[in-house]
């Protein structure tokens, strides 16, 4: 983290320098959020940083069509710290009431002139105060719709309908809900509501598995649920990346779990040695996605999506839930899950390898007994349960809505392998 200049506030210096790692590839807001030099700053300071980063780049796409006609020169001529300073100045002046203006204008502009574009200073300013003098006009056109790319919102209101896909919009631009949905907090991990419905949904899919899989399961959420449901059971727990198992594997030691084994693999390619030489029970199958269902929590995704990515995760993702099922036993249960709201990562993909002559005898099954389940041994509560049932499935998929759901965009389907 650069060192803060007198006129610059601990957590503006922390929320510019993150923006610009962001913007230039080079961290996720959520990494970058939890370092070292973040944790070491007063909680104030902390949260204020916080609410810049992630509001700034949930809005940039709003700012950036407010901006566009106040400046001369195109935005990719801008150099980065300028553009930087100027969606953090008016985030905070059109966005965020408990910040003075006075505060968010002229620390804005020292960030300009203290990242290299002092020449800038006198622009930034100008440009500023202009958003500051127009504010109510400009405050009116922050429409959630627009803090999106049109081609991805299209694509919702294609799959949703308008009315969906606008509230989708919506939840994207606030925090995400507080977890709420179940009836006691699990292990005391922090983990979302839509995370641990995955789980818990994969727990109760079935009694008494002896050897459970799972495949993408770092940085292991999920994982721990499988092995609090399942404590007799044996838990390999399988990731292509290293750097992201050994962070698990110290999270597994320190909830004193001697059940789960981790174990590097590519889950692309098939599996029959080491922990895969026996079937599985159990398995759950959370594959790596485009993310499209959390842009609350991870709003940069937005700027950095394209349409053709959906085609690539969706070939990885048929290769990974082709090898998971080939190591499901006779009887066994898996669940296919995502937190993307793209069909093509979802039911398409479920669709393609379930119809591939090697997987001609497995069914799929309809997850809406599951919830009945969960509410039977009181993980959810009976009207949790109901209204999951009756809002939250496609078909016999589980498929939750950001803005209609109090979770992010989880899709779900059941599998089985007859006996
Ligand atoms: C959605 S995340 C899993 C989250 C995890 N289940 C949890 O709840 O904490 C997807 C994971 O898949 C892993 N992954 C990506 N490609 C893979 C592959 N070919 N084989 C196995 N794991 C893979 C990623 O490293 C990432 O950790």
């Amino acid at each position: 983290m650069t060192e803060t200049p007198a006129r610059i506030s601990a957590a503006r210096t922390a929320a510019f320098t993150i923006l610009h790692r962001v913007a230039s590839g080079k961290g996720h807001s959520d990494d970058l959020l939890h370092t070292m030099a973040v944790n070491a700053l007063s909680s104030e300071d902390r949260n204020l940083t916080t609410t810049l980063v992630l509001g700034t780049l949930r809005w940039q796409l709003a700012i950036d069509s407010i901006l566009r006609p106040y400046l001369q020169r195109p935005f990719q001529e801008m150099p980065a710290p300028v553009l930087l300073a100027l969606r953090l100045g008016t985030f905070q002046l059109l966005l965020l009431d408990r910040i003075p203006d006075h505060a968010a204008l002229n620390e804005s502009v020292e960030l300009a002139r203290a990242n290299g574009a002092p020449h800038a200073a006198g622009m930034v300013n100008a440009v500023l105060r202009r958003v500051q003098r127009e504010g109510d006009a400009l405050k009116k056109n922050l429409d959630p719709e627009a803090a999106h790319p049109q081609w991805l919102l299209d694509r919702w209101k294609h799959t949703y309908g308008n009315r969906t896909a606008h509230s989708i919009a919506e939840a994207d631009q606030h925090e995400p809900n507080i977890p709420s949905l179940f009836n006691a907090p699990e292990n005391a991990q922090q983990m979302d509501d839509g995370s641990r419905l995955i789980a818990e949904l994969t727990a109760a899919s079935s009694s008494g598995p002896k050897r459970i899989l799972d495949c993408c399961a770092a940085p292991g959420g999920k994982t721990l649920v499988l092995a609090a449901r399942h404590p007799d059971a044996k838990i390999v727990a399988a990731d292509l990346s290293p750097r992201r198992l050994s962070a698990m594997q110290r999270r597994v030691e320190r909830a004193g779990l001697p059940n789960i084994e981790t174990v590097v693999a590519d889950l692309t390619a098939q599996q029959r040695s080491g922990p895969f030489t026996q079937p599985f029970q159990l398995i759950l199958c959370d594959v790596p996605c485009s993310g499209t269902g959390t842009l609350a929590r991870n709003p940069e995704i937005r700027h950095t999506i394209r349409p053709e990515e959906f085609a690539r995760q969706a070939e990885r993702q048929r290769a990974i839930l082709s090898t998971a099922l080939s190591l499901l036993a006779p009887g066994g249960r898996l669940i296919y899950s995502t937190c993307s709201l793209e069909p093509e990562e979802n039911e398409d993909v479920v669709r393609s390898v379930l119809g591939q002559p090697q997987h001609a005898a497995l069914k799929q099954l309809d997850i809406a007994p599951l919830f009945a389940r969960l509410a039977k041994e009181n993980i959810l509560s009976a009207e949790s349960a109901t209204n999951l049932r009756d809002t939250a499935l496609r078909g016999t998929t589980l498929r939750t809505l950001p803005g209609t759901h109090a979770t992010d965009g989880f899709f779900a389907a059941l599998i089985e392998r007859p006996a």
